[in-house]
């Protein structure tokens, strides 16, 4: 793993904000683009990252009807992103209907399709809100489990999982499936809405491919030395002759 597996959301409300941000961190170059920065802006952004060399997470995370879904997956290919987001939960018949919508959309685009992972289930939602509000009866990093191989049986790349359960993931699901951690949070930085956390080297320990950051690094007085931290303390965890942390 290096330093370019590290995500950053540009969770921010316009263009401008969002062009400040990636020129404050000209360290990152993988960023997330999310509903927010998305419906506020469309696809501008994405022009932007891309003339910057910059890899993109397009995190719209589809939830909707086969044909709708597949619809919308082969629109978002067309961007030539990288990593694009649908929910398990939307069911076999749609998931499959989106790994061959996102080829459609690309090829008719001229570009490389982008990675669909699947979402297993959000990061802030905890134990006791699966069962008491969503009224799921079984344990959550079982639910989470299901969702991933469900994702996997239907074709999909990937998974978006919470660091908690990446270790059992990546014990069922192999190495060839990528897995995707947000909800990863340094010892020094607030949970805030996140559930089930676990540090960036405790997250990458546990087998996750990439880590998405956001507000311990977007949301710190100043970001880069926020950045540095995170990047120095897995360094030191995962080479502490001072190279870069292991390829995966
Ligand atoms: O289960 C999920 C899926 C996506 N996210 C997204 O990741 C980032 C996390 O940002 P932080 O500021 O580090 O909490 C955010 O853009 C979410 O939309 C997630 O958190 N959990």
């Amino acid at each position: 793993m290096t330093n370019h597996q590290i995500i950053v959301p540009l969770d921010v409300p316009d263009l401008g904000s969002a062009i400040a941000l990636v020129d404050k961190l000209p360290q990152v170059t993988f960023w997330k683009v999310g509903l927010e920065l998305f419906t506020s802006t469309g696809p501008t952004i994405l022009e932007i990252l891309k003339s910057r060399q910059k890899r993109i997470f397009l995190d719209l995370k589809f939830h909707d009807i086969p044909n709708t879904v597949a619809g919308a997956c082969r629109a978002a290919a067309s961007y030539g992103v990288d990593l694009l987001t649908i929910h398990s939960t939307n069911g076999k018949d749609a998931l499959k209907a989106a790994t061959e919508a996102v080829q459609v959309g690309a090829e008719k685009a001229g570009t490389k399709p982008p990675k669909l992972i699947a979402i297993t289930l959000l990061t802030s939602i905890s134990t006791r809100q699966l069962a008491f509000e969503l009224k799921i009866p079984i344990e959550l990093p079982e639910f989470a489990l299901q969702m991933a191989l469900l994702a996997q049986e239907s074709g999909l790349d990937g998974a978006v999982c919470s660091p908690q359960e990446v270790g059992q993931l990546r014990e069922s699901c192999g190495n060839d499936f990528l897995l995707v951690c947000p909800g990863v949070r340094p010892t020094w930085a607030e949970k805030g809405d996140q559930k089930r956390s676990l540090t960036p080297s405790q997250a990458i320990k546990a087998g996750a491919d990439y880590l998405v950051i956001g507000r311990p690094i977007t949301a710190a007085p100043q970001p880069e030395l926020a950045w540095q931290k995170i990047t120095e303390e897995l360094n030191e965890t995962y080479n502490p002759t001072g190279n870069e942390f292991p390829v995966s």
